[in-house]
């Protein structure tokens, strides 16, 4: 601690307990209880500017290491702008347990991973999510929790965000095309295919923290965690033997696959079966679509709920969108070819990551002596060097409520991203090479449901006594910071707008 505070002299210091990327900080979460983290968060928006810097030496007493923290869009860019000068450390690729993937690799391995599953995300693959995200929202909204009324209070808004996020993953990423109230079981699995795949992403925290051994222990909870990770495990190798089986009679002459098989996982295998040698082996095509499922999975869902409370408790915000909507649509269906029309749409979602980022940080670490340089980077000058192996924490949340890019950092304002630029300073979705691989697919889906959604539907919060919408906010939306920022389940009030 200490040669590192003297090496980074010109930044100032920030003394946490813990660090709050420390693996021990991690479990606290699960206890209630994360000095480092907590701390952090209530202080998260003014911490930069309290110390009238962009770079912050966090130095923790207790345990953890020391880290740079940047909140500098332009540092960040330039961080993420070279994935190999800066590449991930190695705490950060513990997301491998089912194989290595484009999110748990780095160097040459990471870049046969993304050279092979960048193809699979294409305009064709998003005009499907769209399709799939229209039939899942007219299939919800005749269940039977929404079909017998035009008003509804939902305490758990998020239970539908998550059934969707799940269901468009699965039709889009596996062709597997599930009913909304469908719940298939396979004869080789304990439990349904859907609450597999959703005890594995509620827990994929705790599977990488906790050794292998604690599986062994006779706890129901643990328990129901390994059958469902070895579960996940057995489905993915199945349904890649089946699938490679498929696509031996299915690959035309000119590469060109059937419409069934253009699915992300369709296309997945097949460029691993045309790369030959080159290509991912069984384990890495498990390791990629687990990866698919959890990073497309949860983080949308999280962001489209936060979303909706966001737009109930901005009812002028809402009315906006809702009008913006009607002027393009009027009353016909909405389709893929709207998408670019319905940009206000896509900002309230933009806006959400901004104050809500499921991706809060991002870790790299230097592999020379590095430079890196913005306007004010710290109180006494624009460029910090970073010597080789120095852990440089790209804090999403510090650079989205960096007051210098966006006025009024706290408060809900759609209308930021109405210029195109806007988005160059937006890091909710990473930038660079390793930029998001699923950013268009999440937006078209999000853009999609909302539109179907708030075309026809009033949404609205419902205050207790004494409650104000602030207060609201901070009971419902205190954001959750584990692998990703999740905030609690939000109760939401929808009324049929035509009643
Ligand atoms: C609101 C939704 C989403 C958000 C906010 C989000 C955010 C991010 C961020 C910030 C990164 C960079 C992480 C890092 O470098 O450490 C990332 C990477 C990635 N995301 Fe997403 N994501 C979302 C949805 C999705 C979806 C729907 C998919 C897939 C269907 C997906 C697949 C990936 C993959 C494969 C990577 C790794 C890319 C690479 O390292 O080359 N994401 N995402």
């Amino acid at each position: 601690v200490y040669t590192a505070v003297k090496s980074f002299k010109d930044i100032p210091r920030y003394y946490v307990l813990v660090d709050p990327l420390n693996p021990l900080s991690f479990l606290l979460p699960i206890f209630s209880w994360n000095p480092g983290l907590d701390q952090a968060w209530k202080e998260w928006d003014t911490l930069y500017s309290r110390y009238n810097t962009e770079a912050l030496l966090y130095v923790p007493l207790l345990a953890g290491h020391v880290s740079v923290h940047c909140s500098s869009p332009e540092a960040l860019r330039m961080v993420l702008g070279d994935a190999f000068l800066f590449s991930k450390p190695e705490k950060v690729l513990a997301l491998n347990f089912m194989g290595s993937n484009v999110v748990a690799s780095t160097g040459e391995q990471w870049r046969r991973h993304r050279k092979i599953a960048a193809p699979a995300f294409d305009n064709q693959s998003y005009a499907n999510v769209w399709e799939v995200t229209s039939r899942l929202y007219h299939e919800m909204v005749i269940s039977e929790e929404w079909k017998s009324d035009d008003r509804h209070y939902f305490a758990s808004f998020n239970q539908f965000t998550t059934r969707l996020a799940l269901l468009v993953i699965s039709a889009c990423g596996f062709n597997m095309h599930l009913r909304w109230d469908e719940s298939p079981t396979r004869k080789e699995l304990t439990n349904p295919i859907d609450s597999t795949i959703v005890m594995v992403s509620k827990t994929v925290q705790e599977k990488v923290i906790f050794p292998n051994w604690v599986f062994r222990l006779p706890i129901e909870f643990l328990q129901r965690m390994r059958v469902a990770f070895a579960d996940l495990e057995t489905f993915l190798h199945n349904e890649i033997s089946a699938k490679k089986a498929e696509l031996k009679n299915d690959l035309h002459f000119d590469g060109s696959l059937s419409e069934s098989n253009k699915t992300v996982f369709g296309r997945l295998v097949a460029a691993s079966q045309q790369e030959g040698a080159k290509g991912l082996d069984d384990r890495e095509i498990a390791g990629n679509l687990f990866i698919f499922f959890f990073a497309g999975h949860e983080t949308t869902a999280h962001t489209l709920v936060a979303t909706l409370a966001m737009l109930a408790i901005h009812q002028e915000e809402q009315n906006n969108v809702y009008k913006h909507i009607m002027s393009v649509l009027g009353d016909a269906e909405p389709t893929f070819e709207d998408y670019n029309s319905l940009a206000p749409v896509l900002h309230c979602f933009h806006e959400t990551i901004r104050l809500f980022p499921a991706a809060y940080v991002m870790l790299r670490s230097p592999s020379e002596d590095t430079a890196i340089s913005a306007s004010k980077l710290t109180p006494s000058s624009d460029t910090v060097v970073l010597p080789k192996g120095t852990e440089i924490v790209l804090d999403i949340i510090g650079a989205a409520r960096n007051p210098r890019i966006y006025p009024d950092p706290a408060s809900f304002k759609p209308s930021r991203w109405n210029a195109p630029s806007a988005l160059d300073n937006f890091l909710g979705f990473s930038s660079g090479p390793r930029v998001c691989l699923g950013r268009k697919f999440a937006t078209v889906e999000a853009v999609c449901f909302l539109t179907w959604l708030l075309r026809e539907w009033k949404v609205d919060v419902k205050l207790d006594a004494g409650e104000t919408l602030g207060s609201w906010q901070q009971k419902y939306l205190k954001p959750t910071l584990g692998i990703t920022l999740k905030t609690g389940d939000v109760p939401l009030l929808l009324t049929r707008r035509s009643a």
